[in-house]
């Protein structure tokens, strides 16, 4: 199944004047690119492969903040399917410039991985080639950065054609300031001299044009998917739209589900949603499309936010934005701001939003007397466990004022979702009466 053509049963573009030549530039670094899968997507990590985390935080990061970063990272390596048995930190205020660790931790990472025979370290940040080169020749197994696990994950994920072209345009477009470094590797794996000149700079040059040749069919036929979906839109004018954002895993799929009754992947995993879904939601006799759009992380890498450009319109296009927030997860304030930043990016930030806090049943508030908390009056004995706030409080908070309109919810337990319909019917509804003044009044106790 190896180096099998992502574009199966694609029709060859212009672009293919060496048949198989993608092919065998994917052959060539089949480290990154490893085998297709049946969708024909390519996968970087097979199953069950052990991998060893490196972060490199600067000094001023709080320990407890590395942790949670890494715990990210061991739950995207996880959700790629590799088991993590170790983590190096190293604090730098910059990263090596020839193996992004220093040469003592390097040592360290070595003598670890050849005694546990690990598959694969997985760095926390983006690598840059000839990071990327030397690491791998010092540690002699495979090297996956941020990026390449991200990617990698979305390539399993990907089911429509739309987002399938969309990973493999990623995957091409990671893999291009790639192939030199890559094959100076390989070369000297095969025995070549340092000084020796290797495959040549001509078939370097070829693989290189290949790539760019795939690269450019690809940002085609996404124009051509891209024309079929704008015609489908079309037909939609009219009806109000409104997008679930949020960041990966806060329970978007799950609203989407409760509200539409679709049935939409939601799982425990990061990236569930790679595809956008659209569903016709009716709330109190009021129509409206609904989407459940992928997931946002922090450092996503940049050349996946631009080659998910379709998939995003999905959020530019929006009239209102639900913004899902896992009020549980300890960074969840960060996560926010992750949120913001990259609707920013995609240019979806001026849009009205309503922010929903879910996963109220898992919000264990630990006790810690703060001023900036908002919790203070809570009056929680001391060494008491940490207590499940109750609405009304989680609505007096800091988070509720701050953050107007906002719902606390439990998606999962089904809590306060009636008063979630009728913030969007309300919003919604404004929306309606915006556009056709005379068709929809908003009802009178709707204050916007
Ligand atoms: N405890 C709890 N778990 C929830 C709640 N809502 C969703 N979950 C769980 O959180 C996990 C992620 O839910 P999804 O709906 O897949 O999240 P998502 O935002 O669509 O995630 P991606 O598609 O990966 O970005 C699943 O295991 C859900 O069962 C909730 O209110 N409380
Ligand atoms: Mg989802």
């Amino acid at each position: 199944m190896a180096n099998k053509p992502a574009s199966k049963g694609r029709k060859p573009g212009k672009s293919t004047r060496h048949p198989g030549a993608t092919d065998n530039v994917k052959g060539r670094v089949g480290r990154l690119l490893a085998k297709s899968d049946k969708n024909g997507t390519y996968e970087t990590l097979p199953e069950a492969e052990t991998a060893v985390l490196v972060a490199v935080p600067d000094k001023r990061q709080a320990d407890a903040r590395t942790q949670e970063y890494l715990d990210e990272l061991e739950f995207l390596a996880e959700t790629a399917g590799a088991t993590v048995t170790k983590r190096f930190v190293q604090r730098l205020d910059k990263p090596d410039i020839r193996t992004f660790v220093g040469e003592g931790k390097l040592a360290e990472i070595k003598a670890y991985v050849e005694h546990t025979k690990a598959s694969m370290v997985i760095f926390d940040d983006d690598l840059s080639p000839s990071q990327l080169r030397n690491l791998e020749a010092e540690l002699l197994v495979k090297i996956v950065d941020r990026s390449l696990l991200i990617i990698d994950i979305f390539a399993q994920r990907a089911k429509s054609a739309t987002a399938q072209t969309q990973v493999e345009l990623a995957q091409y477009q990671y893999l291009l300031p790639r192939l030199t470094g890559l094959w100076t590797h390989l070369d000297k794996q095969r025995g070549g001299g340092v000084a020796q000149r290797g495959p040549g700079e001509t078939e370097i040059e070829t693989d290189r044009r290949v790539v760019r040749d795939r690269i450019a069919f690809l940002k085609d036929r996404l124009k051509e998917l891209d024309k079929q979906t704008t015609t489908q839109r079309k037909s939609r004018t009219g009806i109000v739209r409104v997008a679930l954002v949020g960041y990966t895993n806060v329970g978007k799929s799950t609203i989407m589900n409760l509200l539409s009754r679709a049935d939409v992947f939601a799982e425990n995993k990061l990236f569930a949603t790679v595809d956008s879904t659209v569903r016709k939601v009716v709330l109190e006799t009021m129509p409206f499309l609904l989407s459940d759009t992928v997931g946002f992380i922090r450092k996503l890498p940049t050349r996946l936010i631009e080659s998910f450009k379709s998939t995003l319109d999905e959020i530019r296009e929006a009239d209102l934005l639900v913004h899902v927030v896992d009020i549980s997860h300890p960074t969840f304030e960060e996560q926010i701001e992750v949120v913001n930043a990259t609707l920013k990016d995609i240019e979806a930030a001026d849009k009205p939003m309503l922010l929903v806090f879910n996963k109220i049943d898992r919000y264990n508030h630990e006790p810690v007397v703060s001023s900036t908390d908002g919790f203070e009056e809570m009056n929680v004995e001391e060494d008491a466990p940490a207590a499940r706030p109750s609405l009304e409080q989680l609505k007096a908070t800091y988070m509720a004022k701050l953050h107007d309109p906002v719902i606390f919810i439990s998606a999962q337990e089904r809590e306060n979702i009636d008063e979630l319909r009728a913030l969007l019917v309300r919003h919604v509804s404004a929306i309606y009466q915006e556009r056709y003044p005379s068709v929809h009044p908003i009802p009178e106790e709707t204050e916007l």
